[in-house]
């Protein structure tokens, strides 16, 4: 297939002959600073103030209201489920514009954040409030809760993304099959005490439940422990010894106390090790999970991540079973890095996966805690040369479960995610059942946006090599394109980086590169956008746009100024999947 490569550079005349870097530097001071916040309600889409950039065929598709404070009206689509046909519509939510208007291109945040929904936050209010306060991704643990209680919650998103304008992704979370308690008989949490001793056994127990037993989901529990082994609760926040072996009970003396939590994870070590006997042969994917699956299928979540992978083969599979049954077929899988066997195999899970998650929760039960920070580093790292997005998971915030302010120490571990250029951050407890998700996401919020700064006006720049992943010439021509790209728009400092991609690819290969300046990533699918919103530094819209790069951009500039999200003379470079070409140019 012959590919051509145009590199097209468009600096207006009376810049032709000027050093390129003195052009670089747009005021971007110049902002106008009067748009409130409490825009944010109802702005949601935005079109051109030509009228030929308006689509006459489909006026009642659209409702126009007047914002009275930018100037302009605002274009509503009745509904964002599909693509609109409406050419002068372009979907960005209220919360980037705002952002971009108020402050400019590089204040954007680069590192994307991934909230866990549980009691704390179900409420739609309470889902906007998280929306706007930065949530990218939300996440539904099927661990817990009900396909009915999953179910609303992602028609609340849905609904927020369709009358405010955002692209909160939705990320379904299986289960897994190790082993864990039982729900405690509906308590929240019960408390074991240094030197109590408790029963831990596969009999189901009536309710009330007894005092001091817990249920334990896996048949084989009681043949495979030994006594004298230690039995860990949530990787070692609470830990037994256990003492004696009756039946189907095992008698554990209390050594470390704490809270247990329902459905808490259980591990057992024996001399220093953990213990992996026939446990070890549970499928990753339970009969639970396949339900679980099903489940996510049909409500068309957009990722899925599994828990306790071992292996690729396990990923690869599911990804054809999603195939055969997704309507769109574009539900991404997530392997979740929290086995030592996942560690083992961790090149080829990621290779097979759409990304990958740090869950440095079941991670630290797994292997010493003390090697879970180089664990992070590898896998973050990995993640990037093979440009799947990559999320840091588990404890980030955890003291702000029950604290409006985190530690010092939590916030130089969010901090050193975001210097390893991490896509993502997630928020667990935090988030699903502590008493201040919009506190916490404030947290992960501000923190990103100073450590990215930071390491800008530092210019820290990696040195890392990025290897070759295309595997066709045409994906070879992408790669070197967004690699060129990324490094013209680093060393001419430019505004913003422009890609047209309908499928993504090529908006996440220049997030790869993780560049200075803000990725804007135009694509033609609400689906596709909704992805992008996992990955680094990418800002992604959605807009109805054609095979020539000339026309695609005279629209996108006449639209986003319109909206005063950028304005004549900044510097921008645009790359599309279309027309393999590099393009320079000040905004006219
Ligand atoms: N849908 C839900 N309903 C009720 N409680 C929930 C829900 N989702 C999360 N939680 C609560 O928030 C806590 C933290 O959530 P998180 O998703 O990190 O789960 P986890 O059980 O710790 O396990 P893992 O993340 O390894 O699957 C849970 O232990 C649970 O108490
Ligand atoms: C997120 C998760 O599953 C963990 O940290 O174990
Ligand atoms: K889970
Ligand atoms: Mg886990």
């Amino acid at each position: 297939m012959a590919q051509s490569l145009s590199l097209q550079f468009r600096i207006p005349s009376s810049h032709s002959s000027t050093n390129l870097s003195s052009l670089s530097k747009p005021s971007l001071s110049s902002y106008n600073h009067n748009h409130p916040i409490k825009l944010i309600k109802k702005q949601l889409s935005i079109y051109a103030s030509s009228s030929s950039d308006l689509n006459p065929e489909s006026p009642s598709s659209q409702v126009l209201i007047s914002d009275n404070g930018t100037g302009g009206d605002l274009v509503i689509p009745v509904t964002d489920n599909h693509p609109t046909t409406a050419d002068s519509v372009i979907d960005v939510d209220a919360v980037t514009e705002a952002e971009l208007k108020e402050n400019g291109f590089r204040s954007t945040r680069r590192t994307k954040l991934v909230c866990t929904i549980g009691p704390a936050t179900c409420g739609f209010e309470q889902l906007e409030a998280l929306a706007v306060g930065g949530m990218n991704v939300a996440r539904i643990n099927m661990c817990h809760g009900t396909h009915e209680w999953h179910r609303r919650v992602i028609e609340r998103v849905r609904r927020l993304n369709e009358e405010k304008g955002f692209a909160v992704a939705i990320m379904m979370d299986t289960e897994g099959s190790e082993i864990h308690m039982g729900d405690l008989g509906g308590a929240s949490s019960a408390k074991a005490e240094d030197g109590e001793i408790w029963t831990f056994s596969v009999r189901a127990f009536d309710v009330p439940r007894p005092v001091r037993t817990i249920n334990v989901n896996y048949d084989g529990f009681a043949e495979d422990v030994q006594v004298g082994d230690e039995l860990l609760v949530d990787g070692g926040m609470v830990r037994f010894e256990v003492i004696e072996k009756i039946g189907p009970d095992v008698k554990c003396q209390c050594t470390d106390p704490g809270l247990l939590l329902p459905r808490a994870n259980l591990t057992f070590w024996r001399d220093g090790s953990l213990v992996r006997e026939r446990n070890a042969m549970l499928p990753t994917i339970s009969s639970k999970d396949w339900l679980d699956i099903d489940f996510g299928i049909a409500e068309g979540v957009d990722f899925i991540a599994i828990s306790f992978v071992k292996s690729a083969e396990v990923i690869t599979h599911l990804k054809s079973y999603i195939a055969a049954r997704s309507r769109s077929g574009d539900i991404a899988v997530i392997a979740k890095i929290e086995s030592i066997d996942s560690l083992k195999n961790l090149e080829e899970i990621i290779l097979a996966s759409d990304g990958a998650m740090v869950a440095r929760g079941d991670l630290g039960a797994q292997i010493p805690l003390e090697q879970v920070p180089s664990a992070q580093q590898r896998i973050v790292q990995l993640c990037r040369e093979l440009n799947k997005p990559v999320i840091v998971a588990s404890q980030l915030l955890e003291s702000m479960i029950e604290y409006p302010t985190p530690t010092r120490a939590e916030v130089a571990d969010v901090s050193e995610a975001v210097r390893q250029r991490a896509d993502a951050l997630m928020l667990s407890g935090e988030s699903a059942m502590g008493q201040y998700p919009e506190k916490a996401l404030a947290v992960l919020r501000s923190v990103s946006l100073r450590i990215e700064r930071w390491w800008r006006e530092e210019k820290h720049r990696e040195a890392m090599e990025l290897p070759n992943i295309a595997s066709s010439f045409g994906d070879t021509i992408s790669e070197e394109i967004c690699n060129s790209a990324a490094k013209m728009a680093n060393n001419l400092e430019v505004d913003a980086l422009f890609v047209y991609a309908k499928t993504g690819h090529m908006a996440s290969l220049l997030s790869r590169c993780r560049p200075d300046c803000p990725i804007f990533a135009f694509t033609t699918t609400t689906s596709v956008r909704r992805r992008l919103n996992l990955q680094w530094g990418l800002i992604p819209f959605r807009l109805n746009f054609s095979d020539d790069m000339e026309s695609n951009l005279n629209r996108t500039f006449a639209l986003l100024k319109a909206r005063g999200m950028i304005k004549s003379g900044d510097l921008v470079i645009a790359v599309s999947d279309m027309l393999q070409s590099i393009q320079v140019m000040n905004v006219p």
